[in-house]
């Protein structure tokens, strides 16, 4: 397993439509340690996004770096693996051939097909390897697409709000097969998200990003015991604290897009 060093990035967007020129932060330094599973939370646009994809190689920062171990990122690579909101399955291809198809790049045919087997089953879906996508529900293609990802063995796993598209109950019962894979594989994991309480169920640390300027507000370690009970007075203190940084970011964000007229 591998740790992620980020130092001083800056991401600014040049020639935007509406801005011109335009910092989304100018100064994220945080160290994520092997093994460790932190989420990146904050309100729709201060950059969780921006700032996976440039973890992930898929963005460039502006200014900074991004070392992964001791190699500096410069572009995606094998040693890191991204899950996306939507599943972004190939829809021609059954659910064994979408996570076999890059595993045969780097395996004979019968190796990444065992392989593949092995993970579909780790994401309980191994009465579906011949289904095609359509014949998926979001969350079964969801855990299609951690299957892909886990199937390379990265040692980092980078997750865009993974179950923001999907409803409350099996985004519950995703948390706990996430948990579970986390434990088993002792991945490093880095995951965005705006909703606080998958943050405290699921993190070692939370990491609070704002806009205006944006960057890193707070950093909050969980150290309630696992699997954690949203009901205990631990878990239920931290969110309120989290809720009550979080909700003046908010705030910020609307009265700055909707103007004077705004209220809560
Ligand atoms: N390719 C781009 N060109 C110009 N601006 C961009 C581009 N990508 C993102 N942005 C801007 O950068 C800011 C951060 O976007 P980003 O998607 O990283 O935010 P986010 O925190 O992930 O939001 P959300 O929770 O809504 O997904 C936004 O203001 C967005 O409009």
């Amino acid at each position: 397993m591998q740790s992620v060093s980020i130092k001083n990035v800056e991401k600014t967007f040049s020639n935007t439509k509406e801005l011109g020129s335009f910092t989304v932060f100018d100064d994220i330094s945080l160290n994520i340690q092997e093994g460790e599973f932190v989420s990146l939370l904050g309100p729709s646009g201060c950059g969780k996004s921006t700032l996976l994809n440039i973890i992930a190689g898929l963005d460039k920062a502006t200014k900074g770096t991004i070392y992964v171990g001791d190699h500096l990122v410069n572009g995606p690579g094998s040693d890191r693996g991204v899950v996306f909101q939507e599943a972004a399955l190939m829809p021609w291809l059954t659910v064994l051939d979408n996570v076999t198809f890059a595993l045969k790049k780097k395996l004979p045919k019968q190796e990444a097909k065992k392989r593949a087997e092995e993970y579909l089953k780790l994401v309980h879906l191994s009465r579906f390897l011949d289904s095609y996508p359509y014949e998926l529900s979001g969350g079964m293609k969801q855990r299609v697409s951690i299957a892909r990802a886990l199937a390379m063995d990265p040692d980092i796993l980078l997750m865009d709000e993974p179950f923001g598209a999907l409803d409350e109950q099996t985004r519950s019962m995703l948390h706990k097969e996430l948990h579970d894979i986390w434990e088993k594989t002792q991945k490093t994991i880095i995951f965005v998200t705006h909703n606080i309480r998958e943050s405290i169920l699921l993190s070692d640390r939370i990491v609070l990003m704002g806009t205006r300027p944006g960057g890193i507000r707070e950093v909050y370690p969980v150290s309630l015991d696992r699997p954690r009970d949203t009901s205990s007075t631990g878990f239920i203190q931290l969110e309120k604290e989290i809720n009550s940084v979080l909700a003046k970011e908010i705030d910020k964000v609307m009265k700055e897009e909707i103007g004077d007229g705004y209220s809560r």
